[in-house]
């Protein structure tokens, strides 16, 4: 019947695979899809399908979502294909992991006559960030940059996700020394408020239904069938949850692909899927493996590139859809040719098609930026599917229009405070403090260091050329500006002694504000600017209506399809962006680069007809080199073999004249393992990639035997 339906009213054909999962009535199940299977359109029917043939009350179903968007989405989509069908179609609950755990909290709360309030959500947001703000302040003395502070929120979701004891926390490995204090401070402040985050409602419920039997056994009469969508970004806490409400007939399908686990650094775990068949021995495993999105040739690249990894299910990926284009991978002069000529790519496309869409994925928001200003200038219309100007308010940028505007107002303290130790001058705290509390409130404070306080005579050759160079800058435009504020104002000087962004991210940033203030005209027409572009970049976003163009992080673009793919900066260090911690180890190197390797599998299969890959030589006038997944696919290209032998000879050539390079990326030569790539550098190993399998060398130890191989050539 549900079948019938799907083809008549729908003309959906479901394949033999899709139907074994749709008749799937009881028990614990297990589907291994692959991208672009009809998950959604799997779950939908099984659920309409229970409700037709097996008879089940609708409201006895309750399907889980770990994203918000894809619980609407679900809920959309089931209406849209059997409310005509299922006149109780309402009553199917579809919801997600934490809200599910909100309505628990929510009901002990009502019990106990006890309250707490959520300090993130749409109106919340900076609630929890001011909160950390605050106590990274108390326990450094020191305001917090946007990254720390980025990554003082996932530590956080890690260690609640994970269910990490005190111990496990003080033991977890990060360059944030004081996390596990700031994470006491955290706890104790929300605990003392009545406050949650979004992971304490996992984590509470967690505990509830632990230690609550009437709790357990209420909850668990909530649903007699349950469904768990996105099974691969299931984390160690929500995992623990469900398996408390399962009753014992354990009624649960859960379906994902491991090949799009992408939020491991957030707490999901790749291991809960891959042994799912250990912890329900009687549990059923179903696949499916037919992508109805993608061309033939964007299957065959993608399958062979995700083959790299070695920590996944195996399966069969396969498509009957036509060969389409063939992937494309384009090397660029610079980032600017690689704006300008994406950008004429999208619009020819356009042009043959306007109907198509297109989506531009990156790996980092920044990478956004310049896109949008392209299109900006050309009045194409866009969306931006996240929080692309986040880089606005980048401590970088901040820096950079604080030394601006300080150039204009010299007599103000709030400015030189942020900046005086990231510029040339060599100011002290105790000088400034000094001169802050004598000198009178017009007054230019550091003619006033000069005038008021005994300093040496170097300072005061060097504060002389800050005082002209800040006059300077105010007569400088465009890409001079910049230029002005790293070079004569000392900025660069301090991007290279601060520790806390690596050189390449940056390099990234100054090269996206580079193109960006190539048109100003005088260094106060800057922030303006800046603000216009994130009012432009919010107005497209807030634009209801379809647009062709999307641009996306590829974690954002989860889920979604395009008919033509666009995955820009496909440059070392931005792509796999590998973590630079003190003591990793080297499985959590190749699990990070795992990682990666699924977001990359993700981007390239959210296209139906072509997948555009793009990489620049250069990126702020220095060379860069492109990231080695390139050469993975490169290796999966018809053109392979040749191309192969040319990177062969090119790399055969550069060592004859000079020293073998052992930089990520570059392609060595063993006498044992054959040829292979860096993936991974650090001051005494490297790791190289031989095939499918990983080697740890030691620097010295592969420097003599890449050597002698080359010799023997
Ligand atoms: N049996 C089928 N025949 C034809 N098209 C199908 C069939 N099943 C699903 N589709 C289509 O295939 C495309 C991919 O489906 P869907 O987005 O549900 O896949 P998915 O498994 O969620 O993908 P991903 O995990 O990559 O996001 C959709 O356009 C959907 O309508």
């Amino acid at each position: 019947m549900v079948l019938n339906w799907l083809e008549k009213q729908h003309n959906i054909n479901l394949n033999y695979q899709q139907i074994e999962v749709i008749n799937h009535f009881s028990g614990p199940a297990l589907v291994l899809a692959v991208a672009g299977a009809g998950k959604t359109t799997c779950i939908c029917a099984r659920t309409a399908n229970l409700v037709i043939e097996k008879k089940v009350e609708p409201s006895r179903i309750g399907t889980l979502t770990f994203s918000k968007a894809s619980a609407v989405d679900m809920e959309y989509r089931f209406s849209k294909l059997f409310a005509p069908l299922i006149p109780e179609a309402k009553k199917v609950h579809f919801s997600t992991i934490h809200s599910f755990c909100y309505q628990i909290l929510k009901q002990h709360s009502i019990q106990t006559q006890s309250s707490f309030h959520l300090i993130e959500g749409r109106s919340q947001l900076n609630h929890k960030n001011t909160l950390l703000r605050k106590i990274y302040h108390y326990h450094y003395h020191d305001f917090i940059s946007e990254d720390t502070l980025e990554e003082i929120d996932r530590l956080i979701g890690y260690a609640k996700n994970h269910l990490m004891t005190k111990e496990e926390i003080e033991k977890l490995d990060t360059n944030i020394e004081k996390f596990s204090l700031i994470y006491d401070t955290y706890e104790q402040y929300k605990a003392k408020n009545h406050l949650l985050d979004f992971n304490d409602l996992l984590t509470k419920a967690y505990l509830l239904l632990l230690n609550n039997r009437k709790y357990r056994e209420f909850f668990s009469r909530r649903f007699d069938f349950w469904q768990l969508d996105e099974f691969q970004d299931v984390s160690p806490v929500q995992w623990e949850i469900i398996k408390l409400v399962l009753k014992n007939d354990k009624n649960i399908l859960c379906v994902g692909d491991d090949d799009q686990t992408i939020y491991s650094f957030r707490g999901s775990s790749p291991s809960i899927m891959l042994g799912f068949g250990e912890h329900f021995s009687k549990s059923k495993k179903y696949y499916i493996e037919e992508n109805f999105r993608c061309g033939s040739e964007i299957i065959r690249v993608s399958k062979g590139f995700i083959q790299n990894n070695n920590h996944r299910y195996h399966k069969n990926i396969f498509t009957r859809n036509e060969k389409r284009e063939v992937p494309e991978i384009v090397v660029y002069r610079n980032e600017k040719e690689q704006v300008e000529k994406t950008i004429h790519l999208i619009s020819n496309r356009l042009k043959e098609n306007k109907n198509c869409s297109i989506g531009i994925l990156y790996r980092k928001n920044v990478s956004a930026l310049p896109i949008i200003h392209g299109l900006l200038a050309l009045e194409i219309p866009f969306r931006v599917r996240d929080q692309a100007t986040k880089v606005f308010r980048h401590w970088m940028v901040k820096d950079i229009l604080d030394i601006i505007d300080y150039a204009y107002h010299p007599h103000q303290e709030d400015l030189l405070k942020g900046i005086y130790y990231r510029i040339y001058g060599y100011i002290k705290k105790e000088q400034l403090e000094q001169v802050l509390n004598t000198r009178s409130p017009n007054q230019h404070i550091i003619k006033s260091i000069l005038t008021e306080l005994d300093i040496e005579e170097y300072q005061v050759l060097k504060l002389n050329k800050l005082i002209s160079s800040l006059e300077e800058l105010k007569t400088k435009k465009g890409r001079n500006i910049l230029t002005h504020i790293l070079q004569s104002i000392g900025y660069e000087e301090f991007l290279k002694r601060n520790g806390s962004i690596s050189i390449t991210s940056s390099d990234h940033i100054i090269s996206v504000l580079y193109q960006l203030i190539e048109k100003i005209e005088e260094p106060l027409e800057w922030r303006n600017y800046l603000n216009e572009i994130e009012g432009e970049i919010n107005k497209f976003k807030a634009a209801k209506g379809h647009q062709n163009i999307t641009l996306s992080s590829i974690h954002s673009a989860k889920g979604l399809e395009y008919d033509y793919v666009y995955i820009i900066d496909v440059t070392e260090n931005i792509i796999p962006s590998l973590k630079a911690e003190a003591q990793i180890s080297e499985k959590n190197i190749i699990d990070q680069i795992e990682e990666e390797r699924r977001l990359f599998y993700v981007a390239m299969t959210r296209a139906r007809n072509k997948v555009t890959m793009s990489t620049s030589s250069k990126i702020s006038n220095k060379e860069q080199k492109e990231s080695f997944f390139l050469d993975e696919i490169k290796c999966q290209l018809p053109y392979a073999k040749s191309l192969l032998k040319t990177i062969k000879k090119h790399y055969d050539d550069a060592m004859t004249e000079r020293e073998i390079s052992l930089d990520i990326g570059s392609v060595v030569f063993h006498h044992k393992f054959g040829e292979g790539v860096v993936i991974h550098k650090k001051s005494d190993f490297v790791v190289v990639k031989f095939g499918r399998e990983e080697k740890k060398i030691s620097i010295e130890y592969a420097g003599k035997v890449l050597r002698k191989e080359k010799r023997e050539r």
